[in-house]
């Protein structure tokens, strides 16, 4: 696959409209979500790792909001349970065929790889078939917040005993020095990626409206209405952090 560089803010834009994942973005998004969220390699390839504990013989792992299916590669390259297969989702059409020509490369260079269903549908609709793990990494942030807690719910509902949410997301911070000193050093990441300061503005107009992050108190305490009886953050590199949720 030809990976580009991110040049989607680059230039003045006439007037900033909310950020979609389409076409565009998912042709340059592994370089864009590896300049813009911190650690998010290391979140990837340990999702792998931690899933491998959670996964069940003979069961379903989602991966919720796959894009091109990062996660997804890193489940087959670390689950090694027997008769698990992988259903990963995304509403974005680009995403979608994309990560089907991922995964299809991937098919190519390992043998015995999980089986993977890749899916267009939006997660707010789709049934859940009993699963021993949930991935959303970096997905529940784009979800309205009113429809957050079923879908967590139904997310519960669906996991097997045993079995684990991991939950990756940006977050705020309820004490104001913690939130503004973290949301500085996250800007000065992405310009010690290169991103210039026109980029890192037009690309916050753009997500603003679309990207609305929790406090892990938030998170924890909805989880916890949701149903799950622990919340263990794993990871937390600046404003990003990645959560286990257990049923
Ligand atoms: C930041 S990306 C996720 C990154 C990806 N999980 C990874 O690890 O590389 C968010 C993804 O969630 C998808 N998404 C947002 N809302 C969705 C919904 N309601 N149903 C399905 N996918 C959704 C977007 O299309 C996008 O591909
Ligand atoms: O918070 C930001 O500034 C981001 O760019 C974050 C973020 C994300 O967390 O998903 C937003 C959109 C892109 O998918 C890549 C990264």
């Amino acid at each position: 696959m030809r990976q580009e560089p991110d040049q989607i803010f680059a230039q003045p834009l006439a007037q900033v409209t909310d950020f979609v994942f389409n076409e565009d973005v998912a042709r340059v998004f592994p370089d864009m979500i590896k300049r813009s969220v911190p650690g998010y390699p290391t979140i990837v390839e340990n999702i792998g790792v931690l899933a491998a504990r959670f996964a069940q013989p003979d069961s379903v792992l989602y991966d919720l909001g796959c894009s091109l299916g990062a996660v997804t590669q890193a489940l087959r390259r670390h689950v090694r349970s027997e008769q698990c297969r992988i259903i990963a989702v995304d509403n974005s059409a680009a995403m979608v065929e994309r990560c089907q020509e991922y995964l299809l490369a991937q098919n190519s260079m390992f043998q015995e790889l999980l089986p993977v269903e890749v899916i267009e549908a939006d997660i707010l609709s789709l049934q859940f078939q009993p699963a021993s793990l949930f991935a959303l990494n970096f997905t529940l942030q784009f979800i309205s917040p009113i429809q957050r807690p079923e879908l967590l719910t139904r997310i519960h509902q669906s996991l097997l005993p045993g079995g684990a949410l991991i939950l990756s997301e940006k977050l705020c911070f309820q004490d104001p020095e913690e939130h503004a000193l973290l949301t500085e050093l996250h800007l000065d990441f992405k310009r010690a990626n290169g991103y210039s300061e026109l980029e890192i503005a037009q690309k916050r107009s753009a997500i603003e409206n679309v990207m609305l992050p929790d406090s892990l108190e938030q998170h924890r305490e909805r989880l916890l209405a949701a149903g799950f009886t622990k919340v263990i953050p794993w990871f937390q590199c600046l404003n990003f952090a990645s959560l286990i949720a257990l049923p």
